[in-house]
């Protein structure tokens, strides 16, 4: 099949890589010249396990091709995904900018009949909205050509985004006429053969469907920071609490360990823009509010233990942070913890030492003129002279450390684990203070 993807980060290049990897003829776009350059010669922009392979594989078969011409794109596929950002506005609310963008490039360049799929995260009724621009584009030209708008939100995870795309959880198709569902039954019948993994509903459902996910996996992470607050002056353990709980089948051990905070590009934007959504409708949704609350709280607590542990004025103090990315296995910073703690210690006077396993030159891109902070190109090395060292992200290479070598480089053994990635008993009988989220 032709397929076109409009939109080549996260989601739209595995979107694309994918659907090349399977068979079909991809052709994928991108206003963003250098990346598409980057793209062409089999070089991914980002880090994300077994995307570059499948990508050069896709490239190499032929199967999957770049490019900045939207008209070319457009007239290229069959189904057409709009895989484009939906950035937070000033107000909260979802910046649909891009995707009606797109919706106006589809209505000036098509030529024959498609199906056009949603793939970005957007509220309720923008699949009307994309549907009434390419019709008034399509006015404009006098052009009467028929499409169907498909809402299908995307549930990938980075750092896993390849295999959650392959073995989906589930498709959601939210579309309004069977011929059109049965399209897409077609195009993601490589990735539903042993279940049907299909959900199909009506598109406001579908575009709800997305944004209640996140919100729930969100309310699950701050319920469980939370809870950590109230053990830490308990003097309970959460990690116990973590286990005991998630016992029971009807909770579940997943999305529930507490840390300093939900980052990345979706937790933080959606809650918000449903909170946004909620106000439109008059709705008040107390519960929203109160996850972007605690989160918002939980970012700043590994400042506050850092100042609990070395007062309130860090000039001329260094400090060391080992994980940059908003969590493992990618190099992305958006809304990331670590943003949090690094500015609130430079508002105070402190140096930054820092160490990331991917996201350095993320961090370069960000920071690059900040003199108070420091990329080291190791681990140890961000340890070297610095008062206490302090965990944003759990990255695999942390957990089991050198921490002989960890004590003779920090001035002070102090450890402040934003992750609790560490048994307390371990660690103090290292001869470190350990101060973690939720725990004695
Ligand atoms: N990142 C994730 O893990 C994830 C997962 C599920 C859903 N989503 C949702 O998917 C959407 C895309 O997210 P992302 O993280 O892939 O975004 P991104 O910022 O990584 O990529 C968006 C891409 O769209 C391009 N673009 C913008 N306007 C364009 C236009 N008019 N024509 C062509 N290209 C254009 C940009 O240059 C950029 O390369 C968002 O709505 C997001 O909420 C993201
Ligand atoms: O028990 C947990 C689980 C996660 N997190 C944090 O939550 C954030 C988000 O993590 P995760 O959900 O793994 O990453 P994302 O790539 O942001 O994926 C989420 O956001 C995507 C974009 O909408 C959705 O597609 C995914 O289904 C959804 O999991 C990260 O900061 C994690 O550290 C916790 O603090 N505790």
């Amino acid at each position: 099949m032709k397929v076109t993807v409009v939109g080549t980060g996260y989601v739209g290049l595995v979107t694309g890589a994918c659907l090349a990897q399977v068979g079909n003829q991809v052709l994928c776009v991108d206003v963003d010249a250098d990346k598409v350059a980057r793209l062409q010669t089999g070089d991914v922009p980002i880090h994300e396990p077994d995307l570059p392979a499948m990508v050069q594989e896709g490239i190499a078969g032929g199967r999957l091709r770049f490019t900045t011409e939207v008209a070319e794109g457009i007239t290229h596929g069959d189904f057409l995904f709009i895989a484009v950002g939906t950035p937070p506005d000033e107000d909260g609310s979802a910046d649909l900018r891009h995707v009606l963008a797109v919706a106006g490039d589809i209505g000036r360049h098509l030529q024959r009949p498609v199906t056009v799929i949603n793939k970005s995260t957007v509220p309720v009724g923008t699949a009307q909205k994309v549907r009434a621009r390419i019709a008034a584009v399509l006015q404009d030209r006098a052009a009467d050509i028929v499409f169907d708008v498909v809402s299908n939100p995307e549930f990938l995870k980075e750092g896993a985004a390849v295999a959650d795309f392959m073995k989906p959880d589930r498709i959601i198709i939210g579309v309004d006429n069977v011929a059109a569902a049965e399209r897409m039954r077609v195009l993601y019948a490589p990735f539903n053969r042993n279940h049907d993994r299909l959900i199909i509903m009506d598109p406001p459902s579908a575009e709800l469907t997305k944004y209640a996910a996140n919100v729930m996996l969100a309310t699950k992470i701050s319920l469980m920071n939370e809870l950590a607050g109230l053990a830490e002056r308990m003097g309970a353990d959460i990690e116990q609490v973590r286990r005991g709980i998630g016992a029971d089948p009807r909770i579940g051990y997943a999305f529930i360990y507490p840390g300093c905070g939900y980052g990345g590009s979706c937790f933080p934007k959606d809650v918000r823009a449903l909170e946004y959504s909620a106000r439109q409708y008059d709705f008040d949704a107390p519960l929203l509010a109160a996850v972007e609350k605690v989160n918002d709280r939980q970012k700043g607590l590994l400042e506050q233990k850092v100042v609990r542990a070395l007062g309130e004025d860090l000039t001329g103090k260094t400090i060391a942070v080992w994980g940059l990315a908003f969590k493992p296995n990618t190099d992305d910073m958006r809304e990331a913890p670590s943003r949090v703690l690094m500015e609130a210690l430079w508002r105070r006077g402190a140096q930054v030492q820092a160490y990331d396993p991917v996201a350095m030159e993320e961090a370069r891109r960000i920071y690059g003129g900040e003199p108070a902070l420091r990329l080291c190109s190791d681990p140890y090395m961000a340890c070297e002279g610095a008062e206490a060292l302090v965990i944003c992200t759990e990255w695999q290479q942390f957990r089991s450390p050198d921490f002989v070598r960890m004590r003779s480089l920090l001035r002070q053994p102090l450890i402040v684990d934003g992750r609790n990635i560490y048994d307390p008993a371990v660690v103090r009988a290292e001869g470190f203070a350990y101060h973690a989220i939720g725990r004695p």
